[in-house]
């Protein structure tokens, strides 16, 4: 048993976070994060699912703190990072989609010569967080209301990172919100930047780089920078829950 996941949110008619995981095509995915840095995961979460999470937004003893991004220049609109132990559905999809991005995170580490590699499994890769003073859990719920946005960002908390992190829409586009578009921008040396501008529906997940990754180019492989942010959220109301796999300093 994980203990950093408690049992907040879990059904015993809901699909496992390995089964739901295991049924996507991980080489499209792996195509899609080589490609443009990103990778979407149609319908990891029913719409159920999605309102029972962002639920949670307003129940305080989930969260360790909460952020008015505007206070800090990162934004408008707000976030909460949850406690430890994190809700069974957060901290299931976290331990399970782990081992796939890790796997192309350590190709990506080959590619930019970076010798670093990550352990197989997020337990292992928790222990090295802790060891390095990481403790603190970074899985967080974000509300966006009419005019919010969020700046361009790298969600880095240390010198210990994981450079793939994801991020799921708990509402649907269109009908609880209008604007609010995830991005993403991509800084290539000696070039202009690149922006790609992801199209979820409520209860898809997308996978991105948090800071490098590799391009192939003519004379082998270049490192980019990536950012993401949203887009200002026109009307309504926006839930997102981001899952970031390295701990906080
Ligand atoms: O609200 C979003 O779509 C993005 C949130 C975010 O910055 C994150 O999950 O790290
Ligand atoms: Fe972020």
């Amino acid at each position: 048993m994980n203990p950093h996941v408690t049992t907040v949110l879990s059904h015993a008619t809901e699909r496992t976070a390995e089964a739901r995981v295991a049924a996507y095509d991980w080489q499209a995915i792996f195509g899609d994060l080589n490609g443009f840095g990103c990778g979407v995961l149609e319908k990891l979460l029913s719409a159920e699912e999605c309102r029972r999470l962002s639920d949670l937004y307003s129940q305080e003893q989930h969260f360790r703190s909460h952020i008015h991004m505007a206070r800090h220049g990162f934004g408008k609109g707000e976030y909460r990072y949850f406690r430890y132990p994190l809700p069974d559905l957060l901290g299931g999809l976290r331990n399970a989609l782990y081992p796939r991005l890790a796997e192309i995170a350590n190709q990506w580490n080959g590619r930019m010569g970076i010798e670093e590699r990550y352990p197989a499994e997020h337990a292992e890769f928790l222990c090295q967080c802790h060891d390095a003073g990481q403790t603190r859990p970074t899985p967080l719920l974000l509300q966006y209301g009419p005019g919010d946005f969020n700046c361009l960002h790298q969600d880095l908390y240390g010198d210990l990172a994981f450079p793939i992190q994801v991020a799921i829409l708990l509402s649907e586009p269109g009908q609880d919100f209008t604007g609010g578009e995830f991005v993403l921008t991509e800084q290539r040396p000696r070039m202009q930047s690149r922006v790609e501008v992801v199209p979820l529906r409520q209860g898809d997940a997308v996978a991105f780089a948090v800071h490098n990754r590799p391009v192939q180019g003519t004379k082998g492989n270049y490192r980019v920078n990536l950012r993401h942010g949203v887009s200002r959220v026109r009307s309504g109301l926006r839930h997102t829950a981001g899952i970031i796999f390295h701990d906080a300093k």
